[in-house]
């Protein structure tokens, strides 16, 4: 399987590094990257033997059969029609851009049309089978996340108190936290959607870990699941579990929402 990769930042990376050198997926190579800073692009292209290509286009037209976004929300919202059109899986983890309703639903129906899949991996968080699970025949009711970081992983948090930065819905969270909050999307993705799904994101200096604590509740009774994730060495925004999450959807070339 030949995978392009767009954004060789800090999950992009580990991912070259992963794949690319220990051959942690079955037959699977990075063979190109694409970013907007040529330099870079073309020297981390040359450590991990991928060819550097600067624009997503050509990268679309290129001979790859899976595109991984690692980059952002922006990024998705621009590129996944076009990816999932030229008949190329793709997988997403800024899943942020699949807040609006009528983005998710257009790109179901490109999926069929064309014979791909979107692969949305289950990020920072856990507990989305238990969603799908409970809201397959029954009644899901209430869903929620509360998000605990340390105020350097969240942007405009004071660092010496604890500190409520957003209460709201996901699909509001998503808007003012791009880079932050993805795992609200995903959790309304498997469950009751984004204007329904409860958020709070919480700076407090006391916590070392990114924490996300979910609760649901439904005819199937009561949900309560905590992850206190190890950030990435050099994101503290990024939760170690995140690219975790990818490599495991690659590995069985799944995930836990799959779309096409
Ligand atoms: N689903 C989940 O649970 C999680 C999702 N995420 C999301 O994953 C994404 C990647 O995270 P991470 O690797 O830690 O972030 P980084 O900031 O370390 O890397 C992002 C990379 O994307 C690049 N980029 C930005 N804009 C563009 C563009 N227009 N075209 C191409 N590349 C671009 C950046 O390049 P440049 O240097 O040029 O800016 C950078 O190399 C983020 O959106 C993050 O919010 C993170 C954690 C959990
Ligand atoms: O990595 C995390 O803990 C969550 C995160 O940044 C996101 O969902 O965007």
């Amino acid at each position: 399987m030949k995978i392009g990769l767009i954004g060789y930042g800090n999950i992009g990376r580990f991912l070259l590094q992963s794949i690319n050198h220990n051959h942690l997926i079955k037959d699977g190579k990075i063979t190109a990257i694409s970013g907007r800073n040529p330099e870079l692009g073309q020297k981390i292209a040359d450590e991990y033997d991928a060819e550097y290509i600067q624009e997503v286009n050509q990268l679309i037209e290129s001979d790859v059969d899976l595109v991984i976004e690692a980059a952002t929300v922006e990024v998705v919202k621009k590129h996944a029609a076009a990816i999932l059109k030229s008949g190329k899986d793709f997988l997403v983890i800024s899943v942020g851009a699949l807040a609006d309703q009528s983005f998710y639903e257009q790109l179901h129906l490109i999926c069929e049309k064309f014979g791909t899949k979107l692969l949305l991996p289950s990020g920072a968080i856990g507990g989305l089978d238990i969603l799908k699970a409970a809201k397959s025949i029954g009644q899901l009711e209430t869903v929620s996340i509360t998000t605990r970081k340390p105020p350097k992983a969240l942007p405009g948090a004071p660092l010496d108190q604890e500190t409520v930065l957003f209460s709201g819905c996901a699909e509001d969270a998503i808007q003012k936290f791009p880079q932050n909050i993805n795992v609200s999307i995903i959790l309304s993705l498997a469950g009751i959607g984004p204007a329904k799904t409860a958020v709070t994101i919480i700076a407090d200096p006391k916590v070392d870990k990114n924490n996300h604590t979910i609760e649901a509740s439904g005819s199937f009774g009561k949900l309560s699941v905590k992850v206190e994730n190890d950030p990435m060495p050099e994101n503290p925004k990024t939760s170690y579990l995140a690219v975790l999450s990818v490599i495991s959807a690659l590995q069985s070339k799944d995930a836990l929402i799959q779309m096409g």
